[in-house]
């Protein structure tokens, strides 16, 4: 099966770095990816610089990118202030976040679930007026580090607004990385039957060491679009305990020895990935970036073993 896949590491993956990443380094880490084969990417935020400093150096990460015909690049748009910075840089694709939990949605987005639709709602209004693609994404859709298991009726709620104010495409993330595959099951396919015409796609988290299972159990379910940051990197910056994304190593190897395409060179991701954590100065938790390739292991002479 063909999967496609969205980079999300200089956005998700750096958004919680406290020390800043040069705009040369996020501009050289998409370029990096986009080397290795990777076609989509969340590159940054419009959020408030504030509130995520990091992601301060959104439009001139855009700009030194420059525009390109065969790379859709995506980025974070919370509200009218954001979704004018959008506009002014160009970027193709504008993702529109919000929480499942009231929680988390006055954590990160410092208003209520309500309020957020309906930012959401001028946003996506102002994307079609600029011919922009707007998406939606949700934020703790699984489990909420507030609230606990996020009941899936809730998810189903804020769906059908989203559906309703003409949203095409949601992401559903587990942001804490609780999900299990049958909750993913039970979540993918009570939104398919109540909106067939949403597409999904799946931003998982590793923290608790599931979303390769997740993966596995969404592709039983026919879905074919991931999000992973390279390295293993991310973390949302106002949910306590967040760890980072499934790393785009780890899943590329995945879903090869599966025998799906990607579209990626695995060992150019793995020579990036090792580039990466030296920018951060810090192993990254990507087990594809430490494990040997197979078969490439000398065994050990007789003299190595006696000596233990
Ligand atoms: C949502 C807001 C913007 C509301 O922010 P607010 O404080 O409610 O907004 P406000 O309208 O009251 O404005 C307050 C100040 O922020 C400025 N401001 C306001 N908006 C913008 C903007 N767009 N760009 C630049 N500046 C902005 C605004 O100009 C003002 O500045 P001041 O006058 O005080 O100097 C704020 O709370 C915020 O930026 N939050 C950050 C949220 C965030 O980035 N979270 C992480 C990403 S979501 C995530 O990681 C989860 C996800 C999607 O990956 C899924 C998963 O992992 O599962």
């Amino acid at each position: 099966m063909k999967v496609e896949l969205t980079e999300v590491s200089s956005r998700d993956g750096l958004q919680s770095e406290t020390a800043p990443v040069s705009t040369a380094d996020k501009i050289e880490l998409v370029e990096r990816c986009i080397d290795a084969g990777l076609r989509r990417f969340e590159v940054t935020s419009f959020v408030s610089p504030r509130a995520v400093p990091q992601m301060a150096d959104a439009e001139e990460v855009l700009q030194g990118l420059g525009t390109r015909d065969d790379v859709v690049f995506q980025a974070l748009v919370p509200n009218l202030r954001g979704a004018e910075r959008a506009a002014r840089s160009g970027v193709h694709e504008w993702v529109c976040f919000l929480s499942a939990t009231e929680s988390h949605s006055r954590a990160n987005s410092n208003c209520s679930i309500q309020d957020a639709i309906a930012r959401l709602e001028s946003v996506r209004e102002l994307a079609a007026a600029e011919g922009r693609r707007a998406v939606a994404a949700l934020a703790v859709a699984f489990g909420c580090p507030f609230e606990g298991v996020t009941p899936t009726a809730q998810v189903l709620r804020i769906a059908g607004a989203l559906v309703d104010i003409g949203f095409e495409e949601l992401k559903l993330g587990d942001t804490i990385g609780t999900a299990t595959p049958s909750q993913i099951r039970t979540v993918v396919t009570a939104l398919r039957s109540a909106y067939p015409d949403l597409s999904l796609v799946l931003h998982l988290h590793d923290t608790r060491g599931l979303s390769l299972a997740n993966v596995l159990a969404g592709l039983s379910l026919g879905i074919t679009r991931y999000e992973s940051a390279l390295g293993g990197t991310g973390g949302c910056p106002f949910a306590p305990g967040a760890t980072g994304n499934v790393a785009t190593e780890d899943l590329v190897h995945f879903l090869h020895a599966e025998g799906h395409e990607t579209g990626v060179d695995f060992d150019q991701l793995v020579t990036h990935g090792r580039w990466l954590s030296g920018v951060l100065g810090r192993d990254l938790p990507a087990r594809l970036q430490k494990a040997p390739p197979i078969g490439a292991t000398r065994p050990l002479d007789a003299a190595a073993r006696a000596v233990g």
